[in-house]
């Protein structure tokens, strides 16, 4: 059988500029736009069949030369990859093998399958031609069958004429992300199918060069200043810095975010930095208690105040004396107690629930909320007074999806804290795990992460954690990336000549749609001209005042589009 020899797909290929290719469909398209506006009584009757059907044919060729284009990218970076791995072996990230395996030609090559596990057994291949200079076509990947997400596979590729094949390795690796876009999949061929792979070969492949292994190792907890409030964002230490400001004063804090996003970490901060931190911090969770409740939880009661009250207790305000009284989600507070939660925060006195006699407490008062405290003002369901008493210095938290590096810090100190604690402490993370997590939204900020890398570290004991090893809902919803659109045609199938791969094509290219386009607008406007004579009695005068042209110009018009007035009857 003689092999397919097509032109080869060289790099120089995808440096065409994309630009141009919007462009040209851009342009075919506006026609075609400004086509479907024209008053169908002014055109010929095979006006659709012999305009717009060219044109539509034109545009959706531009359209398959700009996915050609995007898919010599791809193949480029595939190239890039596949080099840094050596000459022998090559590797397909999953959305680059699905989309090969949905345009297979299975009478071209026989396909076998291996496991990634037998893969030892598949014996080197001569290298006399380099896989580089085959036809994509020639790749032939058998269709998806049997593939678990997210697993390696290798497929050995017999190509036809030859005694032995070529491995090459598709990376099943859809459980990371959907189908990214195809201008998209060029970058991240390169980020994700390279740490990938090489753990692939280093795993199965232990007789071939040591490829290059980008792992993190487990590392001590950081712990600057004693703080434990870790992140390197900017947005995360302007609001550490803010903190450091207020804990100076003692006015009132309110702090929003998030949740989980560490409000709470942040006011123990402000007490532990503030001359109170030798007294006690003391945190009351507003929507945990029930609103009958929250009196005598805030202030305490006195024996027999109520049925069951059999001793006097000690209300949080109280206990907070000298140091600082944390009110978390504030914003839960009943209105029916905002009042004298008010009077509180200006007198430094309350009474106990059952009780007469005035009880004062120098406690500082830090706040919290996710909710945004201002809008329940206007809904009127959190009193303006009590607003501006406790809003006097806002310390705003970023969301951690917000703070792109904070993911990466506090990932790896939470994978070194729990690989730590776990029985085998010496054990390393692949950098895709680090990639997926960047990309994923966490509604929960902070408290998800970390419980995420919990989870992970103790569900496995391999040596290496890997994406795999990651929660599938993680992985699931890693994605910032639009959903791929499905390809409509073969990628390659009018490779030979038909499309152009050069700038010099494409600017014959630009000419022809701009020559479709001057004729047609010399058409329409032909028929324009003819009809408003017609309609004129011939009288070009009457037609050029019906048009609202002077008559100098409406003579142009008519020599321009070659109508001789005096056959007009
Ligand atoms: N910057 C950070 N560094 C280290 N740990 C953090 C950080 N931010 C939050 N955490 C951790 O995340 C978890 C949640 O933090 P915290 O309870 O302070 O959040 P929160 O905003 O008060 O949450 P909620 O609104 O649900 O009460 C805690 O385990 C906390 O230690």
């Amino acid at each position: 059988m003689t092999r397919h020899h097509s032109p080869t797909l060289e790099r120089r290929n995808h440096a065409v500029p994309a630009p141009t290719q919007q462009l040209l469909i851009d342009k075919v398209q506006t026609l075609l736009d400004s086509l479907a506006m024209v008053d169908p009584g002014l055109l010929p009757p095979s006006f659709t069949q012999d305009l717009v059907q060219p044109l539509q044919a034109q545009r959706d060729q531009f359209k398959q030369l700009q996915d050609q284009l995007a898919w010599q990218a791809v193949f480029a970076a595939v190239c890039a990859v596949a080099d840094q791995a050596g000459d022998r072996h090559w590797f397909f990230w999953d959305a680059f093998a699905t989309q090969m395996a949905e345009f297979c030609n299975a009478d071209k090559v026989a396909v076998f399958q291996e496991h990634a596990g037998t893969l030892s057994k598949v014996h080197p291949l001569e290298a006399e031609e380099d896989l580089l200079t085959y036809p994509l076509p020639a790749f032939q990947a058998p269709a998806a069958q049997g593939h678990q997400d997210g697993q390696a596979q290798c497929w050995w590729l017999r190509i036809p004429g030859r005694e032995a094949g070529k491995a090459v390795f598709l990376l099943r690796f859809s459980r990371v992300k959907p189908m990214p876009r195809i201008n998209q999949a060029r970058l991240m061929c390169i980020a994700e199918a390279g740490p990938l792979l090489r753990t692939v070969v280093r795993d199965k492949l232990p007789h071939l060069k040591e490829p290059r292994v980008t792992a993190v190792k487990a590392r001590p907890v950081k712990d600057t200043e004693g703080s434990p409030l870790l992140g390197d964002h900017p947005d995360f230490l302007a609001a550490v810095a803010q903190a450091k400001q207020a804990a100076l004063s003692e006015a009132t804090v309110s702090i929003s975010g998030e949740s989980g996003t560490g409000k709470e970490l942040f006011a123990h901060y402000l007490h532990t930095r503030s001359r109170r931190n030798k007294g006690p911090f003391i945190p009351i969770n507003c929507s945990a208690i029930p609103s009958e409740l929250i009196e005598s939880e805030m202030f305490g009661h006195e024996k027999g105040a109520f049925t069951g009250a059999y001793y006097r207790k000690i209300g949080k305000a109280e206990q907070a004396n000298g140091g600082t009284l944390f009110l978390d989600e504030i914003g839960e507070m009943p209105l029916s107690f905002q009042a004298k939660l008010l009077r509180f925060l200006q007198e430094k006195q309350f009474t106990r629930v059952g009780g007469n006699q005035p009880v004062s407490s120098d406690a500082r008062i830090v706040v919290a909320t996710h909710r945004d405290i201002k809008k329940m003002v206007v809904e009127g369901t959190f009193r303006e007074d009590l607003y501006y008493r406790v809003n006097v210095i806002p310390l705003k938290i970023p969301a951690l999806r917000h703070r792109g590096s904070d993911i990466r810090t506090l990932s790896e100190t939470f994978f070194a804290k729990y690989i730590q604690k776990s029985r085998a402490s010496r054990r390393e993370v692949d950098e895709t795990v680090f990639d997926v997590l960047s990309r994923y939204p966490f509604p929960g900020n902070v408290r998800e992460l970390d419980n995420i890398i919990q989870r992970t570290v103790v569900m496995t004991q391999k040596p290496l954690i890997e994406v795999s090893d990651l929660p599938p809902e993680v992985v699931e919803n890693s994605s910032d990336q639009e959903q791929e659109k499905p390809f409509r045609h073969h990628p390659f199938e009018h490779f030979d000549g038909l499309i152009p791969t050069g700038r010099d094509d494409l600017r014959r290219f630009k000419k022809e749609v701009e020559d479709v386009a001057m004729s047609y607008q010399r058409d329409l406007d032909r028929r324009f001209l003819l009809a408003l004579l017609r309609e004129h009695g011939g009288s070009a005068r009457k037609a050029a005042e019906a048009a609202g042209i002077n008559r100098t110009l409406f003579y142009k018009l008519l020599k321009r589009a070659g109508i001789d007035i005096s056959i007009l009857g």
